[in-house]
């Protein structure tokens, strides 16, 4: 691990657009990409292959030690692939059922910590883009540049509702938001690690903004600190 490498960290509610933005800011800047919701999310479907209870953190804790995952970098226009115990779940781990899972594990104070150092030994020359709950907050403190990023529930639920329906989900909107308004509530009201923004961080509200201004807002801070070399 490098630790003196540079740390952009995008935190914010489910559908804000974090994954998105910061997949692209990784690769427009060549930085490494740390999806820190993939790793609850691995979890989460890790324990219920296993038949692993997801109130039973001890035994949770022992699956984070020894998750079995790879991310491989991302192709032409399409996200990094993950691999867990040697099978591809790129697209399994991305549903509700999952994401709800996930955030339940989330508020496990043993599972956090189990995950952590994983997590920053993401952190390698030349940066790291690094996205989540908790990444300004916890994870990577000393960030140089930390973003919050946020929309409202009903335009995030509408994100999540055209993005499902693309790959031939059935949805409902009304479903969606409720389940969106849940996640933010565990999310942030947990004891441990919950969703806020960092006091140092830039909050952007992208209701109203497409994902190339959202980029856009983002790269130039990033010139702004002279971080890209
Ligand atoms: N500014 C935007 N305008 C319109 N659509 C957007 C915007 N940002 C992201 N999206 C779309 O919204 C959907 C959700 O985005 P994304 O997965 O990046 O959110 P997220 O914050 O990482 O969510 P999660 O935390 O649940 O993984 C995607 O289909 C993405 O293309
Ligand atoms: N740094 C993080 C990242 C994720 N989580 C939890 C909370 C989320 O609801 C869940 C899934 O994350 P997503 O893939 O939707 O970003 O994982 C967290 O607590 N801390």
């Amino acid at each position: 691990m490098n630790s003196n490498a540079p740390v952009i960290t995008i935190d914010g509610p489910s559908g804000s657009g974090k994954g998105t933005v910061a997949g692209l800011l990784a690769k427009q800047l060549g930085w490494n990409l740390l999806d820190s919701g993939a790793l609850y999310r691995l979890l989460a479907f890790s324990a219920r292959n296993h038949g692993v209870d997801l109130t039973n953190e001890e035994s949770l804790k022992l699956l984070a030690a020894h998750l079995d995952v790879q991310f491989l970098a991302a192709g032409d226009g399409k996200p990094q692939r993950i691999i867990l115990e040697g099978e591809e779940v790129t697209e399994s781990i991305r549903n509700e059922q999952i994401g709800a899972g996930a955030s339940q594990i989330a508020a496990l104070p043993a599972v956090r910590d189990a995950l952590l150092q994983r997590q920053r030994a993401f952190r390698e020359s030349p940066g790291l883009v690094a996205d989540g709950r908790d990444m300004g907050t916890v994870v990577f403190t000393d960030a140089p540049l930390k973003v919050f990023l946020t929309a409202s529930a009903e335009e995030r639920a509408n994100r999540r509702y055209l993005q499902l329906k693309a790959k031939g989900d059935d949805v409902n909107l009304a479903s969606l938001i409720d389940e969106i308004r849940a996640r933010d509530e565990r999310d942030t009201q947990r004891t441990v690690a919950p969703l806020k923004p960092a006091a140092d961080a830039i909050q952007l509200d992208s209701t109203e903004l497409s994902i190339e201004q959202v980029l856009e807002r983002i790269l130039s801070e990033v010139a702004n600190r002279d971080l890209a070399g």
